[in-house]
């Protein structure tokens, strides 16, 4: 029987869902006892917020050791080490060691694995923490061709980034990037795909947001660190030093069928590659490796073992109400592990986010804090509208709201602006009401779609001209 440690707080996971849900608490309930469980020997901080409408903002990301955390945070207790198990029934959580930890309130922020195409094949990799980008990072330095599997957030930046090296991204719909953009924008970065000679000169003027240390001491290659984020790609070497060009060749509406070896062939291909990838429309690729960049799966079923209640949702989440609690009472969830499964706003979804990883952290606090006080709380502001701002192919893109449709039926008009080289702008509008808004480059115009698809103003009078762009419409809305 291991040794046994109790707080009035713990926390599993320093990710940025964690850490923000630790200074939530800290802040709030500063007397408390505090634990926080990390199996990755760096933790996420958040660091230079410039807010830049009410609910988005530019922020910087820091990796820190544990050592360096907990001296900024003396009154907290950070273990390094791997939860295995959950006891809900005795509010105790079973560390690797055999160490039993006891709460009275519990945040689960132990994040996702990356959802590969082919497990256990040594030539599909997937994107998540330094560990696997150092990988990347040394396969990509030997290579001269690549797939690329996935049309969402790490394929779309890996497509940009990569340099001297051939390309196949293999995509199941008809335009790029189609987690986040709809095909006229996708068709806007189309030409920044060719363009790829251009990219250099924008790049020497773009905001960096993030500083990495790309260091990891003492960390095991078995246990996942926190995820990457915003820049991920900017502290790794990831240029190719033998070609001079990038040549991109896109698969559209395909899917990989299976992956294969030269000696699975009966006739084997003229050109040899470590694997080939066959296409569901017909094609074989031979490459150096895959990048499977096919989205995230939620660390949830280590917990829900021996927990019967514990409700995990269809995407593998652990559900969580309105107030982050899971289906088991005092065991809260927070960022890429938890699936929103409240009743949400109209113009606010999950997306596995930075941003909604810190959001969720911080609010998990606040109903931790109001569950331990037996006090009401509010839902946080933020769940009332989904916003998102990052860079895709140099360019900064701000989401708002049903920025793609989401939730609409179809049902929607499209108001487009578009300046070739320079900017998109995309608002959805039903009756008159604007319920989304893309804003590639820079727009200046966030905060005046902010504000209206908060208040839902009929703006039918004003038609096309709000995107006229010799009428300055924002000192009508601001
Ligand atoms: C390459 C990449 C680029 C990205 N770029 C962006 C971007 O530009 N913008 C954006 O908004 N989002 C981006 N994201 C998504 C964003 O990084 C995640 O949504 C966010 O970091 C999730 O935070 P989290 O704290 O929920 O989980 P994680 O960051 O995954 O943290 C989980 C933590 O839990 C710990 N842990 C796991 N299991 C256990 C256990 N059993 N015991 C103890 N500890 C455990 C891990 O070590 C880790 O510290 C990107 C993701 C990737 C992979
Ligand atoms: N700049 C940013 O904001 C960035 C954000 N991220 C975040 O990091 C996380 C991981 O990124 P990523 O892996 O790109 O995940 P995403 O969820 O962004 O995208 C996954 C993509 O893979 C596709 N896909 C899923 N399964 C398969 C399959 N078997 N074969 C082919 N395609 C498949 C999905 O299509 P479908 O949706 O149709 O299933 C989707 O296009 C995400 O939460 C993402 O939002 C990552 C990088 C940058």
């Amino acid at each position: 029987m291991g040794s046994k440690r109790s707080a009035t707080f713990v926390i599993i996971g320093g990710g940025i869902a964690g850490v923000s849900c630790l200074e939530g608490l800290s802040f709030l309930m500063p007397s408390e006892t505090i634990i926080l469980i990390s199996s990755s020997p760096l933790v996420k901080t958040v660091t230079n917020i410039m807010p830049i409408t009410k609910t988005l903002s530019h922020f910087d990301v820091e990796e820190k050791s544990l050592d360096d955390f907990s001296n900024l945070h003396p009154g907290i207790s950070i273990i390094h080490a791997t939860v295995i198990g959950l006891d809900s029934q005795h509010h105790s959580v079973i560390l690797t060691n055999g160490e039993i930890i006891q709460y009275k309130k519990l945040c689960i922020c132990a994040g996702g694995n990356p959802k590969i195409i082919a497990e256990n094949n040594s030539h599909v990799l997937g994107i998540r923490d330094t560990e696997s980008v150092k990988e990347f990072e040394l396969k990509i330095k030997n290579a001269s061709k690549i797939v690329v599997v996935g049309n969402g957030g790490i394929a779309t930046e890996i497509v940009h980034e990569i340099e001297g090296i051939e390309m196949v991204w293999v995509i199941k719909d008809k335009h790029i990037s189609a987690t986040f953009v709809d095909p006229g924008a996708a068709e806007f970065f189309q030409n920044q795909v060719r363009k790829i000679e251009d990219k250099k000169e924008r790049e020497r003027s773009m905001v960096k947001r993030l500083k990495y240390t790309t260091t990891s001491e003492g960390a095991s290659s078995s246990v996942k660190g926190a995820a990457l984020g915003p820049d991920w790609h900017r502290s790794f070497e990831l240029s190719h030093e033998r070609n001079e060009s990038s040549k991109v060749i896109i698969e559209y509406q395909c899917e990989v069928q299976c992956l294969k070896s030269r000696g699975d062939f009966t006739v084997p291909p003229d050109d040899e590659w470590p694997i080939y990838v066959e296409l569901t429309n017909g094609k074989i690729i031979g490459c150096d490796f895959v990048v499977s960049a096919t989205g995230v799966i939620p660390n949830s079923q280590l917990f829900v073992s021996g927990n019967d209640n514990l409700e995990i949702a269809e995407d593998g989440g652990l559900k969580v109400d309105w107030k982050m609690e899971t289906t088991v009472p005092d065991v809260f969830a927070a960022g890429d592990i938890c699936t929103a499964s409240w009743d949400k706003a109209h113009h606010w979804f999950q997306m596995r986010l930075w941003t909604q990883a810190r959001h969720m952290g911080m609010y998990a606090a606040k109903s931790m804090v109001g569950s331990l006080r037996g006090e009401e709380i509010l839902q946080d502001f933020c769940f009332e509208l989904f916003s998102h701002v990052t860079y895709f192919f140099g360019f900064k893109v701000v989401l708002l709201g049903l920025f793609n449709g989401q939730k609409l039926n179809g049902e929607y008009e499209v108001l487009l602006r578009v300046t070739k080289g320079a900017e998109y702008i995309k608002l959805v509008m039903k009756d008159g009401k604007m319920q989304g808004a893309v804003l590639i480059g820079e727009t200046d115009l966030e905060e005046m779609c902010e504000n209206l698809i908060l208040n839902q103003l009929d703006l039918t009078e004003y038609g096309e001209d709000l995107l006229n762009p010799d009428i300055d419409i924002e000192d009508y809305f601001d």
